[in-house]
């Protein structure tokens, strides 16, 4: 049995978790071959912690965050989620459950809006889908999103094509919050941005993560994101876990050569951190 690393308590670390994954193993068929993107791995994930996910490319960080909300089938191993084992469920059940708790908010908004929505109606849809606000308040809620993500109540009726990438990532947070999940796991959130407005966008999930008390589970390859966003950091190789630990631990007093190489030699990115 492969022995997982030692996971050091934080401050957040109380209760029970949102999500524990147990000894996750997934292959992919290719036409190479079985590929197996997860070996063994284990995590769990407490209300109001920040995770990041980092690694290499192909390391298993999507893999994983992707389990974790039901939506790819381990080989072996589980996933609870609030105890209750997630592959167990069915399908409706699966999706039911974790979406009216657990959000994702995906690398390139452009590819995961419907570009011939109006942006009102990308942030209803999920209230809508999981009815999990009346109907005459949904119009309003959505007002109150916009505003809490720093846009313009206005471009409710505009279509999704009409905006800039960065205003498109906030319409993605703020159909993310929509249901008031518990969790929001973010995949690589500001790569496909300018790096003009990486930091804003990073800034506003933090903020938003404070004031509603977020579960966060970041995946990135930027050590930059990870130091500014995360309380944890689970630093994944080849599909295993290869060291976990707080943020500032890892970041100061890396074990392995893997995470140095990682966190070697990247720009500063401008953020403030309020
Ligand atoms: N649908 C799929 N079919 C076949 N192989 C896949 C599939 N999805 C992922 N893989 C493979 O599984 C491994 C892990 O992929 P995964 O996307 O989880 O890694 P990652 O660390 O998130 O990578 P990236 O940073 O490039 O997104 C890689 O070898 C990848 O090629």
């Amino acid at each position: 049995m492969t022995t997982q690393p030692v996971v050091t308590p934080t401050p957040t670390q109380v209760g029970k978790p949102i999500f524990d994954a147990r000894n996750l193993v997934v292959t992919y068929a290719s036409k190479h071959g079985p590929v197996t993107a997860l070996d063994d791995v284990s995590l769990s994930v407490h209300p109001g912690q920040a995770i990041g996910l980092i690694g290499e490319s192909g390391s298993g960080k999507t893999t994983l965050a992707r389990s974790l909300l039901g939506l790819i089938t381990p080989n072996s191993g589980r996933v609870l989620y609030r105890g209750r084992d997630v592959y167990a469920m069915s399908q409706t059940a699966r999706f039911r459950t974790l979406s009216r708790d657990a959000s994702i908010v995906f690398q390139d908004p452009r590819s995961s809006l419907n570009p011939r929505l109006t942006i009102g109606s990308v942030i209803a849809d999920p209230m809508r889908v999981l009815g999990t606000c009346p109907r005459r308040e949904i119009k309003e809620r959505v007002q109150a999103l916009l505003d809490s993500v720093g846009l313009s109540v206005s471009i409710a009726s505009r279509p999704v094509r009409a905006l800039s990438g960065g205003q498109l990532q906030r319409v993605a947070i703020a159909r993310a919050l929509a249901v008031e999940p518990s969790v929001i796991v973010a995949d690589e959130p500001t790569s496909a941005l300018d790096m003009s407005i990486q930091g804003e966008v990073l800034n506003l999930l933090q903020r938003l993560r404070r004031e509603h008390d977020l579960a966060l589970i970041i995946v990135s390859h930027d050590m930059r994101v990870i130091r500014f966003m995360t309380d944890i950091t689970v630093v994944m190789n080849h599909g295993k876990i290869v060291e976990r630990n707080s943020t500032d631990d890892i970041y100061e007093h890396p074990r392995e050569d893997y995470t140095r190489s990682l966190m070697s030699a990247t720009p500063r990115l401008e953020l403030n951190d309020d």
